[in-house]
């Protein structure tokens, strides 16, 4: 018998070419696969640039300000400020920024070219908290061909000169350190990109106590993760003077797995992940730094940033990109916490009710009993969130959801045998109408149907 009746698409597939025919892959020992992540990584947000440049309207200096104060506040230690020699507004808001608390860096975007290079100094000027000057250009053959028009040596002797810029505009700044962004990392050919970012680390003398950032951005998202990790971990066994590089990531997330380029980039040996805290950025957006960190939350790790209010976290975003955040968003959107189905929201309830009988047994409060409840990933109290969402009901509900909410909304506990009947008048009411039934027209319809 023939199971696969798949038929060839119309699509015209011999468009386009796999990652291995676009670049070559370096055939490594892998020691990725193994690894455990168990502690958090350098987080650097770069909503403030790489977030910023993606808006339809850019950050005025206002939401830039209260952007920085939230992560900040949230618990980040160094933050990509912006492309000062982008535009006056860029310029401004980093050269008022001289009140950075003192264990906060401020990171600097600039392309190479010494005019620009002057400008983006020039807005650090007043800064005396730790300041990196990230100095970028793209590598990738495409990139080189047509849009920079240099070969390999132009290109590396360009990116060279920008960075005897930096060091003689910097030259009496202790507080300066240094990175470089290869654009395009993952598209661009290993022995060269190696042979640049050794000869940067050189160029700019990096030592164990003023370490080069080296960031290795998926600028555009073309394999599968594990071709990423690959590549990341090559460098990370291969590069010179490695104690004194902190070797960072950047993924984006056009094929829809940013989070995983990060996740397998960290076990390959990354030190860093530069990101946007809901995923904001070009095309598909910048790698989801809250993701990121509480998906190692989840895994009992500490993530270093505080979450534990995240609607103020997400309002707060939400007006600074005046992006929503969707629905469906891993930990944050509204409905990631909520069960419309009978046998999910059945398993919820009786894991909460069991919850609370463990913790009582355990003597411990019920918010530092270990978390083990089906289909909800995380404790949404530790998001500062209520449980009033977890349950909801419509017509794929059961009578375990129906009588879960009676119960916790209205006080109504109601009998094993009188909940199936009532899920019975429940149903045909909301194949009745087709919506959601809220807690109220549910302790309505209960009201009605066993009034007398
Ligand atoms: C992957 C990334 O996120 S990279 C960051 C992208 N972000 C931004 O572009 C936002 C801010 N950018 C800007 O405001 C402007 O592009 C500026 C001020 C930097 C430059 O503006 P303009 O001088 O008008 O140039 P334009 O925007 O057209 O950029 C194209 C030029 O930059 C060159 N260029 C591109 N990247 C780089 C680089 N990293 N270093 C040096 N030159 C570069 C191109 O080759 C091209 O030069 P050409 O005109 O000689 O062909
Ligand atoms: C140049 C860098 C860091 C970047 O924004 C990208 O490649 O996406």
């Amino acid at each position: 018998m023939n199971w696969n009746r798949q038929q060839p698409s119309p699509m015209p597939h011999h468009r386009y070419r796999s990652v291995f025919d676009r670049v070559p892959v370096v055939p490594i020992e892998r020691d990725w696969p193994n690894r455990r992540t168990t502690t958090a990584p350098l987080w650097v947000p770069v909503d403030l640039r790489d977030g910023n440049q993606a808006l339809a309207e850019p950050m005025d200096p206002a939401r830039k300000r209260r952007f920085f104060d939230l992560l900040v506040a949230i618990g980040y230690k160094e933050v990509e400020v912006g492309y000062p020699s982008a535009s006056q507004t860029d310029f401004d808001f980093v050269r008022r920024l001289t009140d950075v608390p003192d264990d906060v860096t401020v990171v600097v975007f600039t392309p190479a070219r010494r005019a620009l290079i002057e400008r983006t100094l020039e807005s650090v000027r007043d800064i005396r908290t730790p300041v990196v000057v990230h100095l970028y250009a793209a590598t990738a053959p495409l990139w080189r061909d047509i849009v920079l028009r240099r070969t390999r040596e132009e290109l590396t002797d360009l990116i060279l000169r920008a960075a005897d810029d930096i060091l003689e505009l910097s030259q009496d700044r202790d507080n300066v350190r240094f990175q470089f962004s290869p654009e395009v990392f993952n598209l661009t050919e290993p022995d060269f990109v190696l042979d640049l970012c050794n000869r940067l680390t050189t160029r700019w003398d990096a030592t164990p106590d003023r370490p080069v950032v080296l960031n290795l951005p998926a600028t555009v998202e073309v394999a599968t993760p594990n071709v990423y990790a690959d590549q990341i971990e090559h460098m990370h066994k291969s590069l010179d003077r490695r104690e004194s590089v902190i070797l960072s990531v950047h993924p984006h997330n056009d094929r829809g797995t940013g989070i995983a380029c990060a996740e397998l980039a960290v076990l390959a040996g990354a030190q860093r992940v530069e990101g946007c805290v809901f995923g904001n950025g070009e095309r598909t957006g910048n790698v989801d730094l809250a993701t990121l960190a509480l998906n190692l939350y989840t895994q009992g790790v500490d993530p270093m940033i505080d979450f534990s209010d995240l609607d103020h976290i997400r309002a707060t975003v939400e007006y600074c990109t005046r992006l929503p955040v969707p629905a469906r968003h891993p930990y944050v959107g509204d409905l990631v916490h909520t069960a419309f189905s009978g046998t999910h929201q059945d398993a919820i309830r009786k894991g909460l009710a069991e919850h609370t009988r463990r913790a009582a047994e355990a003597g411990v409060p019920e918010r530092d009993h270990p978390w083990d409840v089906p289909y909800l990933p995380i404790d949404p109290a530790d998001l500062g969130r209520t449980y009033d969402a977890v349950i909801r009901v419509n017509s794929q509900s059961g009578k375990g959801g129906i009588g879960y909410l009676l119960h916790a909304e209205y006080g109504v506990k109601l009998t094993p045998d009188e909940e199936a009947d009532f899920a019975r008048h429940v149903q045909r009411h909301t194949d009745r109408t087709g919506r959601e039934t809220t807690a109220a027209e549910l302790h309505a319809l209960y009201q009605q149907v066993y009034a007398s």
